[in-house]
């Protein structure tokens, strides 16, 4: 098992990576401070997963929520369904909450978790890829809200990530790839080097080999753990972090919450950064094509929907949480392995990328 460690103060935490966790009565007694224990997770992750983490909780009172699957339902509505849960089970402030799925869920059960009582302990089970490497991960909670994309949400650090390597077995190809767009984000913001491995082990990662899927997320989630105990509200260098989110969550939100995965929308926004990079004479044109290569290698999409005009993506772009005082501003690269803080950007430059990238 590999432990790395989030450093923030008296809100630090382990992430413990490997096989068979799910299966280990220790880290959850280690981490559940209290009798009363609600798990939260959803109708595909609960057939394949719920009984085996039950299992480890005998000698709690547990309740479950099992919510509907999907983006579309993270939402407030849904979130009433888990403070339903808790209210009618009579939980105390001490109770403890666990999210069991994928990003969709830790995020939903974390804003969960912040909220009930004003705040209780809640612990991450990550289930899939994305979410081992990056949403379990440094405690931005929330739901969507029709008009935008994490609009609603508290930073929230759980008590522990327990993220078994074992979960992806029964994940679909589609969405091992979605998970690899944010492996591939890490090289590109601050580990150039993880970037050249990726690109010598993409097909090796694609086919799951168990060694190179293991290092791939623990090398992630040092980098999002150092990110994280230096900014821990996004107030400097955790916004690289969003490198390519502000025109995925464009795409995430303008075709309906769903129809894009969140690391599909991911890997055509941090291309359309790099192409805008490369309008600022940042990137050259041969390191745009390194970088949609990758991606492409990885499965993932790397072209705008069709269905989305520069005006519509503007529209979307202008409900970002990085933007001041309305004005957009993005994350972009100055090379492979670095980027910028959030900057703003000429909107005429902004609007050849949205016209030109993937256009033709
Ligand atoms: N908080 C953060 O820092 C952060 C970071 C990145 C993404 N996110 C959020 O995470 C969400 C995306 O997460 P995701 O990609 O995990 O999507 P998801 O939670 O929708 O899970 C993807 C699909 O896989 C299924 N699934 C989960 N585990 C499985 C398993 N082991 N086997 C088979 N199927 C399984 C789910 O039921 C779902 O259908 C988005 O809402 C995104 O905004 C948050
Ligand atoms: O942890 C972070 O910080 C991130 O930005 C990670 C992103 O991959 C993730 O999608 C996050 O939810 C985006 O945050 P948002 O505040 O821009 O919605
Ligand atoms: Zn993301």
């Amino acid at each position: 098992m590999i432990h790395l460690h989030v450093e923030l103060g008296n809100r630090s935490y382990p992430i413990y990576i490997g096989s068979q966790l799910l299966s280990r009565p220790d880290l959850y007694a280690a981490h559940i401070k209290s009798k009363q224990v609600l798990i939260v997770t959803n109708e595909t992750v609960a057939p394949l997963y719920l009984d085996r983490v039950r299992q480890n909780l005998t000698s709690y009172q547990v309740e479950t929520v099992v919510l509907p699957d999907g983006e579309q339902y993270k939402t407030l509505e849904m979130l009433n369904r888990v403070f339903d849960a808790l209210l009618s089970a009579r939980f105390s402030r001490n109770a403890t909450l666990i999210a069991l799925g994928g990003g969709v869920i830790g995020d939903m059960g974390g804003f969960a978790a912040a909220c009930y009582q004003r705040g209780i302990a809640f612990l991450q089970i990550p289930t899939t890829l994305l979410a081992q490497v990056d949403s379990s991960v440094g405690g931005k909670t929330g739901v969507n809200h029709p008009l935008g994309k994490n609009m609603i949400g508290a930073f929230y650090q759980p008590q522990c990530v327990l993220a078994d390597t074992d979960a992806l077995d029964t994940l679909d190809d589609r969405q091992l790839a979605a998970g690899l767009a944010e492996v591939i984000k890490y090289g590109l913001i601050r580990d150039a080097d993880f970037f050249v491995w990726l690109e010598h082990n993409i097909e090796a990662l694609c086919a799951r080999d168990k060694n190179t899927l293991a290092y791939a997320i623990e090398r992630s989630c040092r980098n999002k753990a150092e990110i994280v105990a230096e900014d821990e509200t996004e107030s400097g260098v955790r916004a690289t972090l969003n490198l390519g989110h502000t025109f995925g969550h464009a795409i995430e939100t303008g075709t309906g919450y769903g129809a894009y995965l969140h690391g599909e929308a991911v890997a055509i926004g941090i291309c359309q950064a790099a192409d805008l990079s490369m309008r600022k004479g940042w990137l050259t044109g041969q390191d745009v094509q390194r970088i949609a290569a990758l991606l492409l290698r990885a499965g993932l999409p790397v072209i705008p929907p069709a269905g989305l005009d520069a005006e519509r993506f503007l529209e979307l772009m202008a409900v970002d949480k990085k933007n001041l005082d309305g004005r957009i501003r993005l994350i972009l690269l100055e090379k492979i392995g670095r980027t910028t803080l959030p900057v703003y950007v000429d909107r005429t430059l902004l609007e050849s990328t949205l016209n030109g990238y993937g256009r033709n």
